[in-house]
């Protein structure tokens, strides 16, 4: 499941590595395990990881609390969330090459040595730190949360790492992967199938030659985007160091700075949000001219960003939102979201699938932003690939089409539906459009991607023949947000 709060990606900087290189682990004498330990990046990094392996926890809401509570530099904080991103994100080819080095398949590896060996590969492999202090940083790491007996396995296997370049080890990896699909997998750390319904769905834009960008652009952290909500005390204005993206004429892209200090600042009414989120929720309130009075439904509510947007525009249209969340822990994130237009929103939990059982009256506009995979949301989410299977595809496509259903009894002739799913995987997408209008006479589609268009403030990259919105990180910097329209017919 996707959430929209989460900000998430790395902060990237030569300068903190190189300070924090020396930072931490080193100020304390390795070899007595009892002392209590000082915060370092990579003991803050090892405890994050460790939380998202052992507790199924997420990086993107663990991680900030760590660091809160850590009384680290601001520096030491962004190595810290580097070394916690980076090594997530690249799991599968650092384990490659641990592999190799190691003699032995990763399965028959300490946990808590493979943990410390995949953040000693991310600082020899991905950040270039010098060969002998991130050797000897690890090893120390070791020393303190891990098995006396593995410090030697450890420190071999780190050396045999930082005896070749990066691009040796990319040779080789390249070289030990079989198919083509195989290569791309191992290379960009992404697992086999994933790679394989990323191609399927560029393929039917005609742009399979995208795959590489697609996969490179899913290891890249995400700059941070903010939506300024519109009617807001200063949504029209941009925060110092940002500019509007090409997507959401709501956005402002920072470009360095702290998005805490503004969003807390801003009451609401500014907060982190993905381009392609806003425009999701944007075309909504803006397919045509909102009619006073009218009523709209988000189906599927949790966290409330897209409620927000929702709200914010309803607001200024003399329109009234119902937010609906399954999870009630989910739906009081929605009723916090929502904080600066809680006179427009009202929060509900409840199952949507019975949504017609507790407004019988049906709405004017429905957002049903689907429970999905959230594949096209993985540079945000650096362990969700590690953790998705291809048998969640089958259970999600038919709760997907439960709620299309229980939607689509919920809409007023001359109602609009808005579908959307954060991952472009065609079974999520497309697949269960097709099925509601194959079933639903009275549905007929119209072009959201012509409606996008229309909002967006500059000229949005699409491509292919379907009526359909599908963004791409590599192309619009987005998440890959995938948004269908459906008109029921009537007055
Ligand atoms: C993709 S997320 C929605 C993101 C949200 N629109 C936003 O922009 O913040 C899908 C949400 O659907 C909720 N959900 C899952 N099954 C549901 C159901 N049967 N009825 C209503 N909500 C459901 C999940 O708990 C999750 O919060």
């Amino acid at each position: 499941m996707s959430t929209e709060r989460d900000g998430g990606g790395g902060a990237h900087g030569s300068s903190h590595r190189r300070n924090s290189s020396r930072g931490g682990a080193t100020r304390q004498n390795p070899r007595d395990r009892n002392a209590p330990q000082a915060a370092s990046p990579r003991l803050v990094a090892y405890q994050v990881l460790a939380e998202v392996r052992d507790a199924d926890a997420y990086a993107n809401l663990v991680l900030p609390h760590r660091l809160r509570d850590s009384g680290l530099s601001a520096a030491d904080r962004a190595l810290t969330t580097e070394l916690v991103y980076g090594t997530l994100r690249m799991q599968g080819y650092y384990d490659q090459i641990i592999q190799i080095a190691a003699g032995r398949s990763v399965d028959n590896i300490d946990p808590v040595a493979l943990v410390i060996l995949r953040l000693g590969a991310h600082q020899l492999l991905g950040m270039r730190i010098p060969s002998h202090a991130a050797v000897f940083e690890t090893v120390s790491l070791q020393k303190i949360v891990g098995r006396e007996s593995a410090v030697g396995f450890v420190n071999g296997v780190l050396r045999a790492l930082g005896r070749r370049s990066p691009e040796e080890w990319l040779a080789e990896v390249r070289e030990s992967a079989g198919s083509e699909d195989a290569v791309l997998a191992a290379v960009y750390s992404h697992p086999e199938w994933i790679v394989r319904a990323f191609r399927a769905s560029l393929r039917v834009e005609g742009r399979a030659g995208e795959l590489e960008q697609l996969l490179a652009a899913d290891n890249e952290a995400p700059r941070v985007t903010l939506a300024r909500l519109p009617g807001g005390p200063h949504s029209e204005e941009l925060p110092d160091r940002a500019y509007e993206g090409d997507v959401s004429p709501l956005s402002a892209v920072l470009d360095g700075g702290d998005p805490g200090e503004i969003t807390a600042r801003s009451n609401g009414w500014i907060r982190v949000q993905d381009q392609g989120s806003q425009l999701a929720a944007l075309i909504v309130s803006r397919v045509r001219p909102i009619k006073e009075g009218e009523v709209w439904l988000d189906l599927c509510a949790g966290p409330g960003g897209k409620s927000a947007v929702l709200g914010a525009e309803a607001r200024l249209g003399g329109a009234r939102v119902v937010a609906n969340e399954v999870v009630p822990s989910r739906a009081d994130l929605v009723w916090r979201s929502v904080a600066a237009v809680r006179d427009t929103v009202e929060v509900v939990s409840g199952d949507g699938r019975d949504i017609t059982e507790a407004y019988p009256e049906g709405f004017d506009r429905i957002l049903l932003d689907a429970p999905c995979t959230g594949l096209g949301a993985l540079r945000r989410r650096p362990e969700a690939r590690w953790r998705k299977q291809p048998g969640d595809v089958p259970e999600l496509t038919r709760l997907q089409e439960e709620l299309m259903e229980a939607a689509i009894a919920a809409l007023r002739p001359g109602g609009i539906l808005a579908y959307v799913t954060c991952s472009p995987h065609r079974a999520e997408t497309r697949m269960v459009v097709s099925t509601a209008l194959r079933k639903h006479s009275d549905l007929r589609e119209i072009s959201a991607r012509e409606v996008a268009s229309q909002i967006a403030p500059h000229p949005l990259q699409t491509a292919g023949d379907d009526l359909s919105l599908q963004l791409w990180p590599h192309r619009n910097e987005t998440d890959a947000m995938f948004v269908a329209l459906l008109v029921r017919d009537g007055v």
